[in-house]
């Protein structure tokens, strides 16, 4: 628990604090994925794993809308469903991350079956849908805070993978673009409702709490691919096996 109230900068910092220490961007997998050290399988295995995560953001957010109470929150939270889902068959996030996986040289109906997902991705994306879900209105918007932390990421990952991967292009990372100006206007709206409805130490506590167990959801999709498709004779039963031929 906070040992006293915080103020609502203190609270922002503490919030950037743990961005800082504990967000993907440090984690191993994320590092040699920007700096070019992975094959094609790997970077094959990392878009087709996120795939998850992206199919399942419109969902958590479908359910956190379902709960706001004013007109002024759920039309907020609406544009988050459009942006994923998009209002038309092929556009919209999850389309474009489509896009990517197919670049890439995957089935889109292979990745869409989730048939080829590593059990550790599974767990991870699952218990994030049903933590926002189940936690408090508070606790829901905080744990989408990560996105303070992304357009940083994003920017390093399609230098990183552009530069460092000859199969991978500038139309196959058209998924990040929109994001750069999606993310910033999600994070601002939620960080201000953090700040202003987080006022006790029990509620602050909780705020902080929920943006740390974020970053463990998406540090642990890195650990689960970085397990099995960096050490060669580990790749989980039924998962995506890389083509060596990619
Ligand atoms: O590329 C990334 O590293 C990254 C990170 C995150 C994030 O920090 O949760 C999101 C996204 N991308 C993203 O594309 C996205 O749509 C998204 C939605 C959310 C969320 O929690 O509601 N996070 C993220």
């Amino acid at each position: 628990m906070t040992d006293r109230i915080l103020t609502p900068d203190e609270l922002e910092a503490a919030l950037r604090a743990i961005g800082a220490t504990r967000y993907h961007n440090l984690h191993p997998f994320h590092r040699a994925l920007h700096d070019g050290k992975l094959n094609k399988g790997q970077v094959q295995a990392w878009a087709l794993n996120r795939y998850y995560y992206q199919a399942s953001i419109p969902a958590k957010d479908a359910s956190l809308l379902a709960r706001l109470p004013t007109t002024e929150l759920r039309r907020e939270w609406r544009r988050r469903l459009e942006d994923h889902d998009g209002t038309q068959p092929g556009t919209g996030g999850v389309a474009r991350w489509l896009k990517l996986t197919s670049g890439l040289g995957l089935d889109s109906s292979y990745v869409e079956s989730l048939d080829g997902l590593l059990p550790g991705t599974r767990f991870a994306v699952e218990a994030y849908v049903q933590f926002v879900r189940e936690r408090s209105i508070l606790e829901a918007i905080a744990s989408s805070l990560t996105e303070l932390f992304s357009p940083t990421i994003i920017s390093e990952r399609v230098a990183g993978m552009l530069s460092n991967y000859d199969f991978v292009t500038e139309e196959t990372l058209a998924y990040f673009k929109p994001r750069l100006t999606q993310a910033p206007q999600d994070s601002a709206f939620a960080l201000a409702y953090v700040r202003k409805h987080a006022r006790t130490a029990e509620q602050q506590t909780a705020v902080l709490d929920a943006l740390k167990f974020k970053c463990n959801v998406l540090w642990s999709m890195l650990d689960a691919l970085d397990y099995a498709y960096v050490v060669p004779g580990r790749v989980p039963p039924g998962a995506f096996h890389p083509d060596p031929q990619a």
